[in-house]
This record gives structure tokens, C-alpha cells and sequence, in this order.
């Protein structure tokens, strides 16, 4: 039915009355704020008044009588203090309220309103009386809290969902996460905190970890690796490190201790090709050379670990089959004499030798590629003598990591994915992938583009957390920059073997494209020893756990979500 208009004369006179309302306030305003003004003084002076201590109340009133006295008597006196408290009165009576805030702009709205309608259908249950999620519900009353970035992208947004809600299952979760990321906007990392008490989830976009970290002699304590670095609010506490010329700024690290307090003492490294696992090995070979010996099998052969050669503390760098062989079994012998030596120490209570106590870093590039040769060549796998080092190697201060391409992960041995509860994935993965490396998935959306060392840890059963490797190139790498290469160089030990017979010592600015250099183990390895004379497939006899060969003999070029598929169940951990 339509309205009829009320008579004009009446609408002449609604018009006229505001008007003269608007006119009067204008005229008043002046005045309605001095008066303000007057009562918020007075109420002051009340206060103050009466949390003066009673003896102090005669004294303040005598100063005040007597500053009235004195105004009262000087000539203009009494006109000054009116205008002094008609201007305080002013000052203090002004409108104190704050801008009023802006709420979401046209297009926010939008979005919001569209996200609420995409959380329905998962947010919502047939039989709920009163469905907090509708199709054309109000988004206000579930968003509690959301920001937007500069472009207009929401960058936080708090959301409460209904009680029935499954957020205990991952599955459910992971539904969630996917549609909000979908929705918020991809290429962006998100950031899922799930709070089951409150019913709440909040999602906050993660900034890239800083890629500006180089190789440097971190101040950690002794048994004390840094992996690489993370979020604040994932570690609990920072370092401080150098970045660029000298300047120094606190950064949250990752740090694995190993040794024989770890509960992990042992790592495994995962990547696709080029995501930077040989550079985690080369910042790891780094850090444990300040007080422990390395031992290097590069798998691959790439000769990305020449630098190393024949410096203070290299027990070797074996990119061949025999080598690898000769320099796991010799790995193999010591770990069972630092065993056999604790073991005799603790029996007659005396203390442990100094030898055994020495770190010793047996670490593995891509394994699986002589594994291949070694079944080509129907040799032992080279994996299988490092079931010692793995078994054994925490209460003999052995430390074995392994690094590997993702797409040969199949490949492993039973010991190498039972024993290593360190784990590391670097490169782009999709959740399921991270879930089967680290055992777990991680709390924010992997991106399809990282820059390189990018990937997520996980130390045991803790929890999945976001890293970054530092910068630690080859030396010998003219592509890399050279602010890193100098600082690699300059981490490097002295050199123990002539110049002549292991790698080059050349001055960074001649140095030339490198050539492959693989010494004989004989050469490197300490001359005596139980098992410096023993055959190569020696040691891998005595473990219990020994794989059979043939296990291990096809190369699995296929990326399955499951990297370890090919030889078996997943062994990650906390799984
Ligand atoms: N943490 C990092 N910071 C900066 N650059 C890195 C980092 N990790 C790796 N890179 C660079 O990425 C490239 C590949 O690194 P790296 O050789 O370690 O990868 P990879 O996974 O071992 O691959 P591949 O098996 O093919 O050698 C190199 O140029 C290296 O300098």
C-alpha cells in the first residue's frame, strides 16, 4: 500500500524546526563545551581533593585561599582567572571521542560475506535450530576479528564455528584450510591456529622467512646444531647473527641437539633436486667441524663438498662405490670400539676415554645413487653399513645424516627411515608430502614457489616448524654470491693434506671451475683402528637388521604423496 505525503504545511514546519535546532546547537556549541568543560574540572578537582591525605587538606587549602587572595587584589586580576578557566574549561570540555571507526570498505564486505557463504556448507548441520552459518546469515556474528592488507586482501581473520564442528579430525581440518586458502587468496602462506576449546580458528598470513642469512660461526652450545632458522613464535629463543656488512640482528633459530642426550641424534634430509639438501649437509659439515671430525659420502658426485678435502677434521669425501664402501665400514668399526670402550669405562667406573668422546658426523648425500650402482654392480648397499652408526651411534657420539631426492626416498633403508627421527623437507610440497616425511602436516599452507632451502623441520614428536637453511654455497660455485662464498671459505679449517693432493686452496677471486675430487679413504682415514683393515661388507654382517639385498634394487622415478611407498610403510616420526 503506498504512503500518502503528509500535508506540506507540516512538512514546511518539521523542516523549519530542525533548522532552527541546528542553528541553536551551532550557536551553543561554545558554550555546551565550556560548561563541559567546568564539570570534568570540577570532578577532577574532587578527586584530587579527596585522595589528599587528611593533615595535608589544611595546608592545600590555605595555598589556594591564598593564590585567590592574591588574583583578587592584582589589578585585572580576577578577569585574567576568568579567562584562564573559561580556556581551561575549553581545553578540557572538547569533544575527547575518538574517530569513529571505520568499518570494512564496500569490497571487504564483499569477500567476508563470500567466505561466510563458502564456510557454510562445512559449518553447518541439518537439525541445528539455530544454524550459526545460513546461506544470507551475517558474517559479523562469526568473524570476529579480520584485517585487511594494503590491497585489500584479508591478511587476519578470527572465525568461531559451531561446537559440532569435527576439529579434532585432520581431514576436517584440512578441508577448512584449503578452502580458505582458495578463497584468501594463493600464493600467500597461511597460518591455521585451531583452538578446540573455544571453537575458534585464526588465520594470519606468514611473511617469507629471511633468506638473508649466511654460513657463520653460530653461538650455540657445545652438542648444539643450528639447522636453519623459523617464525619467532615457533622457537623460544633467538641468536644473534650477522647479516650483511656486520650488522647483527637477533634471528629465532632451529637448533638439533645431538649426541648422547638427543632423543633424535639422527637427521634425514629431504628435497627435489636443486631445493638445497647439499647445502644443509655443507652448513652442517661447517658447524660440526668446530669440535668433532666428518665424514662425507656424496652420493651424487657432484663434488659439491671439495671444499672440505683434506682440511683439519675430514676423515674423507667419498663420491665412489668402493670409497663410500671402505669409509662406512671404517665408520661401522669405530662407532662398535667407542661402544665396546663407554661400555668397559661405565663396567669398571672409570671415566669415558677422551677419543670416544669427540663428535663424529658421518653425512650422507643421496645414498640411494650408490645404492643403485651397487646393485648394478651386485655390490652391498653402502646403506646397510650405516645400521651401526644409526643403532649405535647416539651413545657413542655418532651422528649420521642423510640427505635425498625425494623422488628416490623409496630407495632408503629400513635403518636410515627407522633411526632417523630429525627430519627436515625442503622444496615446494603439498601437505600430504610433508605429513609423510615429518609425520605430521604442517600448520600453514606450503607454497608452490620457495626460494631455496625453504622447507619445514620436525625434531621427534615436536612440532611441525617452518626453515630456513642458512646461505652456505660452494666455495667453488661462481654463481653463487660471493659475500657467501668468502664466508664459507673463511668457516673453513685449515688445510692438513699438501695443497697439491687434495683440493684447491686457490684464493676465492682465481678460483676456476671444479673438477671432481674423490681421495682414497686409505689416504684420509686414520692409519690403525679394529676395522681399518676389514673388508667392506664386514661390519654390515654383524647387525641383526640387515637388509637383504635386491630390496632396494629399482629406482623409483615417479613422485608418489608417500615418499617411502616404494621399500615399505612410512617410518616418519611421531608416526
Ligand atoms: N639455504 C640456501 N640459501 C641460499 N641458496 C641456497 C640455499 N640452499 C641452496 N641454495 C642454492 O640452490 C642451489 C641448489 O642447492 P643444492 O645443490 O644444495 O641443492 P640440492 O637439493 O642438493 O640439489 P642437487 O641434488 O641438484 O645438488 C645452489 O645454487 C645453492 O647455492
Amino acid at each position: 500500500m503506498a504512503r500518502r505525503p503528509l500535508p506540506r504545511i507540516l512538512t514546511d514546519s518539521a523542516t523549519i524546526a530542525r533548522t532552527a535546532a541546528d542553528g541553536a546547537r551551532d550557536v551553543l556549541h561554545p558554550l555546551i563545551i565550556i560548561s563541559r568543560g567546568l564539570r570534568r574540572l570540577a570532578t577532577v578537582g574532587r578527586a584530587r581533593w579527596s585522595e589528599t591525605p587528611k593533615e595535608r587538606r589544611g595546608p592545600l587549602f590555605f595555598f589556594v585561599a591564598s593564590c585567590v587572595l592574591v588574583v583578587a587584589l592584582v589589578p585585572y586580576g580576577p578577569l585574567l582567572a576568568l579567562i584562564s578557566v573559561m580556556g581551561a574549561a575549553a581545553w578540557a570540555g572538547r569533544d575527547r571521542a575518538p574517530a569513529e571507526e571505520s568499518g570494512p570498505a564496500e569490497a571487504e564486505t564483499g569477500r567476508l560475506q563470500s567466505l561466510y557463504e563458502a564456510l557454510v556448507p562445512y559449518f553447518s548441520a541439518d537439525g541445528d535450530p539455530s544454524p550459526r552459518y545460513a546461506h544470507g546469515g551475517d558474517w559479523e556474528q562469526v568473524f570476529t576479528e579480520y584485517a585487511f592488507d594494503d590491497d585489500g586482501r584479508l591478511e587476519l581473520l578470527r572465525l568461531q564455528y559451531p561446537a559440532y564442528f569435527t576439529d579434532g579430525e585432520p581431514r576436517s581440518r584440512a578441508r577448512i584450510e584449503q578452502l580458505l586458502h582458495v578463497k584468501c587468496g594463493r600464493g600467500r602462506e597461511y597460518h591455521f591456529a585451531w583452538d578446540e576449546e573455544a571453537n575458534e580458528l585464526v588465520l594470519s598470513v606468514l611473511g617469507a622467512l629471511p633468506t638473508d642469512i649466511a654460513a657463520q660461526r653460530f653461538i650455540t652450545s657445545p652438542g648444539e646444531t643450528v639447522l636453519g632458522f623459523t617464525d619467532p613464535d615457533s622457537v623460544r629463543r633467538t641468536l644473534p647473527v650477522v647479516v650483511g656488512d656486520d650488522a647483527t640482528r637477533d634471528a629465532p633459530p632451529v637448533v638439533w641437539r645431538t649426541g648422547s642426550r638427543s632423543t633424535e641424534p639422527h637427521l634425514l634430509a629431504l628435497g627435489q633436486a636443486g631445493t638445497g639438501t647439499t647445502t644443509l649437509l655443507r652448513s652442517l659439515a661447517l658447524q660440526a667441524l668446530d669440535d668433532g671430525d666428518v665424514l662425507i659420502i656424496d652420493g651424487g658426485g657432484t663434488g659439491e663438498f671439495t671444499c672440505l678435502v683434506g682440511r683439519s677434521g675430514v676423515m674423507g669425501v667419498e663420491s665412489a662405490l668402493s670409497g663410500a664402501l671402505a669409509t662406512l665400514d671404517w665408520a661401522a668399526h669405530e662407532t662398535e670400539r667407542r661402544l665396546i670402550a663407554v661400555n668397559r669405562a661405565r663396567q669398571f667406573g672409570r671415566p669415558v676415554p677422551e677419543d670416544t668422546l669427540r663428535p663424529l658426523w658421518i653425512l650422507a648425500d643421496r645414498p640411494t645413487a650408490l645404492a643403485h650402482v651397487a646393485a648394478a654392480e651386485g655390490r652391498p648397499d653402502p646403506q646397510r653399513l650405516l645400521q651401526v652408526p644409526l643403532r649405535h651411534g647416539r651413545a657413542a657420539n655418532v651422528t649420521v645424516v642423510v640427505a635425498d631426492q625425494f623422488e628416490t626416498a623409496g630407495m632408503l633403508g629400513d635403518a636410515v627411515r627407522a633411526h632417523t627421527k630429525a627430519r627436515v623437507i625442503l622444496g615446494p610440497a603439498t601437505p600430504e608430502e610433508v605429513r609423510a616425511v615429518l609425520g605430521a602436516p604442517p600448520h600453514t599452507t606450503p607454497t608452490a614457489q620457495v626460494p631455496p632451502g625453504r622447507g619445514y623441520v620436525r625434531l621427534g614428536t615436536g612440532p611441525v616448524v617452518r626453515l630456513q637453511v642458512p646461505a652456505t654455497p660452494d666455495p667453488f660455485d661462481d654463481c653463487a654470491p660471493e659475500d657467501h662464498r668468502r664466508a664459507v671459505l673463511e668457516l673453513l679449517p685449515e688445510h692438513t693434506v699438501p695443497a697439491g693432493e687434495a683440493a684447491r686452496t686457490t684464493p676465492l677471486d682465481v678460483l676456476s671451475p671444479l673438477t671432481v675430487v674423490q681421495p682414497a679413504a686409505a689416504k684420509t682415514l686414520p692409519p690403525e683402528g679394529p676395522g681399518a683393515d676389514a673388508e667392506p661388507a664386514a661390519a654390515g654382517e654383524a647387525p641383526a637388521d640387515a637388509e637383504p639385498m635386491g630390496t632396494t634394487t629399482r629406482m623409483t622415478t615417479v613422485r608418489t604423496v608417500d615418499p617411502f611407498a616404494a621399500t615399505g610403510t612410512a617410518e616418519a616420526p611421531g608416526s
